[in-house]
């Protein structure tokens, strides 16, 4: 399917490439060029980026923190993900804004949903860091409430496999791979690639989910077009 307005989930954990936490410089300039031809080809885009290369709650919690400061933890290794994506998408020449869903006044815009489509509507790629804004939530369930509620053809699951399997495919190798399936499928067969919110989420909204890999330059761009391999997850 071609996309024009997009959502994408960009995984965290996707941005630390070969040296597997923090940030890579080389992968995050791959990706941001790819965005960015996106975006100069005509594609609106606003992404939702993971926090899994900095730290994820449950690392909190093996810690002796409760799930809140876990959480809040997390949430701000996604906007110092959106601050460096800004940075590296506008380095190759097309705006964009990072715009977080906890205020941070001093370090980006505070996210407000007639604001981002504004930005979109003026050709900026928008970057939502913070995820929800709250704990007890993942950034696949912000991607998929921000896809909602900002008019998007579809959601972009940008991450390090290239679709969803019947098992997770790191773990079993005798997983097989889906072409299609719907959300209904996806949460009756408690499929791990998204969270159950976010798949239900994208359910109600009647929102498509199109899972990818990362792995290939220029995947973005291609998925957006409808070509490259990709499961598509739909109502
Ligand atoms: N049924 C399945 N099909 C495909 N992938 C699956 C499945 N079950 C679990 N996975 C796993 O889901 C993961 C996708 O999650 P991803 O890396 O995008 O994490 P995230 O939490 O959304 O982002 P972050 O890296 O920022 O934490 C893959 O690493 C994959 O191994
Ligand atoms: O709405 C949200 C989104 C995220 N978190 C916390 O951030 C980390 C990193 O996000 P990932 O989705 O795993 O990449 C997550 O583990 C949560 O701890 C949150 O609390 N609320």
């Amino acid at each position: 399917m071609y996309v024009k307005r997009a959502l994408i989930k960009l995984s965290g954990e996707a941005l630390s490439g070969p040296i597997g936490a923090g940030l890579h410089g080389e992968t995050l300039g791959t990706i941001a060029a790819d965005i960015a031809a996106a975006a100069r080809a005509g594609h609106e885009i606003a992404v939702v980026v993971g926090g899994g290369n900095f730290f994820r709650g449950v690392q909190g919690l093996a810690k002796g923190l409760d799930r809140p400061s876990a959480d809040s933890i997390g949430m701000l290794g996604t906007v110092m993900n959106a601050l460096a994506l800004e940075h590296a998408i506008e380095a190759v020449g097309v705006p964009a804004r990072a715009m977080s869903a906890i205020a941070m006044p001093a370090l980006c815009e505070n996210y407000a949903r007639r604001r981002a489509l504004d930005h979109m509507a003026n050709g900026k790629v928008v970057i939502l860091g913070g995820g929800t804004g709250n704990p007890f939530f993942t950034t696949d369930t912000g991607a998929a409430l921000r896809a909602a509620e900002l008019g998007c053809d579809a959601l972009l699951k940008a991450t390090n496999v290239d679709g969803v399997y019947s098992a997770d495919p790191k773990l079993d190798a005798s997983a097989v791979r889906y072409e299609s399936l719907t959300h209904a499928d996806a949460i009756r067969r408690d499929l791990k690639v998204m969270d159950t919110a976010a798949f239900a989420l994208a359910r109600d909204s009647g929102l498509t989910i199109i899972v990818f890999s990362l792995r290939n330059p220029g995947c973005i761009s291609a998925v957006l077009k409808g070509e490259g391999l990709a499961t598509l997850v739909t109502p």
